[in-house]
């Protein structure tokens, strides 16, 4: 017998039943649900991570679309329940999909849809954070202030390293990773040095002009480099960043071997997904080289720390909350709710998911389209001319 689920409604006499497994920040999303005669569904049960039984539940006999979370497990067994109670639509309110069977939603004609663009500054913005917090030793410095440790100003106390000059490395230079390049490039006149499959022309003409503007006003100019393998950023670079998706090419990317190859010295920040890095050989490295750090947003086994991580003075770890702020978030609900309602609606693709701010205006209504849809060239979704 299925478990119950204790569920706010909204607008219970709407014609279209729509899920949101977890309540989400901001109330525009469940009025952009409503007035297009959505009944809203938001699952109040106090447990931090649905399980695929607590899902089947609320998905029931008749649902058209569900809005869900990064944590959950959304496969074959998920979409085949969702497909067979007459729904067509599901949202991660999330970027990031390697919890969504894209290949099974598609065999049961669910369109899956993602959050970009709204998280992209408030992400690269926590990248820099953890960055600083490393490579300035902010966290236990601030540990050793509150323990009463502090008995006066000594030459060694807490030195740490300067970012002016050195040099940043990216690894996957797409929204975000672009993003956190320009930060710390404007903000600490670092050079980069990137990898990722593909070439960041606009990013890099940034950096060339960001240079020429440096030495036109006799300031050193700063540079960039596309690396030809990750190899050759982590060789170079003083502070790395890791901002690629989560798939089978970037599992475990930093592991053993590569982290052999940074400098002594270097700084590593995850923001991107816990799995790209092996945290056991993390761990490891971290142990054998204390002048090393990292700043860690997601981790491999999540809510988990491997073994010995949280132990290490050389870490700094917060709890995958890199897209946390509030406008953010409540955008990221109003696309993922955009989403969802745009298919059952039957509106087009909108044409550049890159681009999502007509969404997320509060003072005009979001144009009649879906804002980003992961599965939409092979379930033939064409489009807005918008
Ligand atoms: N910590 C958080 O809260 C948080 C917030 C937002 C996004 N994320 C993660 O960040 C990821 C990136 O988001 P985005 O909006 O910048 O996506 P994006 O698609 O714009 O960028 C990803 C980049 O990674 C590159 N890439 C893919 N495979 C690669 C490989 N093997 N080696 C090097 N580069 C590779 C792609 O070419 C692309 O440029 C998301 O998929 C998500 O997992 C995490
Ligand atoms: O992928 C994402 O969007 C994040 O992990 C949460 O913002």
């Amino acid at each position: 017998m299925a478990t119950p689920v204790s569920i706010e409604v909204w607008n219970p006499n709407g014609k279209y039943r729509v899920i949101s497994t977890k309540p989400m920040p901001g109330t525009r999303w469940i009025r952009l649900l409503t007035d297009q005669n959505c009944r809203v569904e938001i699952c109040t049960q106090k447990k931090t991570i649905l399980s695929v039984e607590d899902i089947l539940t609320l998905i029931g006999d008749k649902c058209d679309g569900v809005i869900g979370q990064l944590t959950e497990d959304w496969g074959e067994v998920l979409f085949s329940a969702l497909s067979k109670a007459g729904g067509k639509a599901f949202s991660n309110m999330a970027v990031g999909y390697n919890n969504v069977d894209v290949d099974a939603a598609t065999k049961y004609g669910v369109a899956v849809g993602n959050t970009p663009g709204v998280l992209t500054e408030t992400t690269a913005e926590l990248a820099a954070s953890l960055s600083l917090a490393a490579s300035r030793r902010i966290v236990e410095a601030d540990e050793f202030m509150r323990a009463g440790l502090y008995d006066g100003w000594l030459p060694h106390l807490f030195v740490g390293n300067l970012l002016k000059g050195q040099t940043v490395g990216v690894i996957g230079a797409g929204r975000i990773g672009s993003a956190y390049a320009r930060m710390m490039i404007e903000g600490f006149k670092m050079n980069l040095i990137y990898f990722d499959l593909y070439q960041a022309t606009r990013l890099e003409k940034f950096v060339t002009a960001y240079g020429q503007f440096l030495k036109s006003n006799g300031e050193e100019p700063v540079t960039w480099k596309r690396a030809s393998s990750m190899q050759e950023v982590l060789r170079e670079a003083d502070v790395i960043s890791l901002h690629p998706i989560l798939d089978k090419t970037t599992y475990h990317l930093i592991n053993k071997d590569s982290l052999a190859i940074m400098k002594k010295e270097a700084i590593l920040v995850n923001c991107s997904r816990g799995p790209v890095v092996d945290e056991v050989a993390l761990v490891e490295h971290l142990k054998e080289n204390p002048m090393f750090r990292v700043g860690l947003d997601v981790f491999e086994d999540e809510p988990f720390m491997k073994p010995g991580l949280r132990d290490m003075k050389n870490a700094v770890v917060v709890p995958h909350i890199a897209s946390a702020s509030k406008w953010t978030r409540e955008g990221m609900a109003t696309l993922a709710a955009l989403n969802v309602l745009g298919k059952i609606k039957g509106y087009p693709l909108w044409s550049n998911p890159n681009q999502v701010e007509p969404f997320l205006d509060e003072n005009s209504p979001p144009p009649a389209a879906c804002p980003s849809i992961v599965n939409a060239k092979p379930l033939g979704l064409t489009a807005s001319k918008l």
